[in-house]
């Protein structure tokens, strides 16, 4: 499947300069919709993990269905004060600015087998973030798995101590 043709491109969104990839013409298409899950569950049906992680919001969108297809728990991480019961707090980077991500302290117990869905990897930031919170909670992170990569932008060095996959690359903006 030609996911690239899928992937809608807008310029200058959200800030000038910036090259946005827009997934949601990707998921409007049920086709293309299934095959991204499934390429994606099938990256991590034998790494025998326990739970799901995926990033708010885009990362819901990957992670819950691939949870719900290899029958794993799901997991959010969520931007600050979003989640209600005690959380652990990280902040990181953006392509386009900095923030702050948190987990549920409880969401995750010691020993468990963790791999991180998103939709995208631009600098590593956020993934990062997501894994060292996992960490933090006694988790082991088994693999980041993403529909996109911004080869470019070089996340895979800032996630050179993790397992990383990706479906479809840009090699320049
Ligand atoms: O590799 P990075 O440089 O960290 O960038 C990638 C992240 O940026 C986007 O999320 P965004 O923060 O825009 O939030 P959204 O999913 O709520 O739209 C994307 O969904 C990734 O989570
Ligand atoms: N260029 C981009 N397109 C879509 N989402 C992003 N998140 C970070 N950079 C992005």
């Amino acid at each position: 499947m030609d996911l690239k043709s899928l992937i809608r491109e807008i310029q200058d969104f959200p800030k000038e300069g910036i090259s946005f990839k827009d997934i949601t013409t990707v998921l409007n298409n049920k086709d293309a919709f299934k095959y991204v899950i499934d390429q994606l569950s099938e990256q991590l049906k034998d790494l025998n993990v326990d739970v799901i992680v995926g990033p708010e919001a885009r990362g819901f969108l990957m992670g819950a269905p691939v949870a719900y297809k290899l029958n794993k728990a799901f997991v959010p991480v969520r931007k600050p004060g979003k989640l209600p019961a005690e959380t652990a707090r990280y902040e990181y980077k953006l392509e386009y600015g900095t923030d702050a991500l948190e987990i549920h302290k409880d969401a995750i117990k010691p020993g468990d087998r963790v791999a991180i869905l998103d939709d995208l990897l631009a600098t590593g930031g956020t993934v990062l973030a997501a894994a060292k919170l996992i960490e933090e909670l006694g988790g082991q992170v088994i693999s980041l798995n993403f529909l996109i990569e911004l080869s470019f932008l070089k996340g895979r060095e800032t996630l050179k101590d993790y397992h990383v996959e990706t479906l479809v690359q840009y090699d320049e903006e």
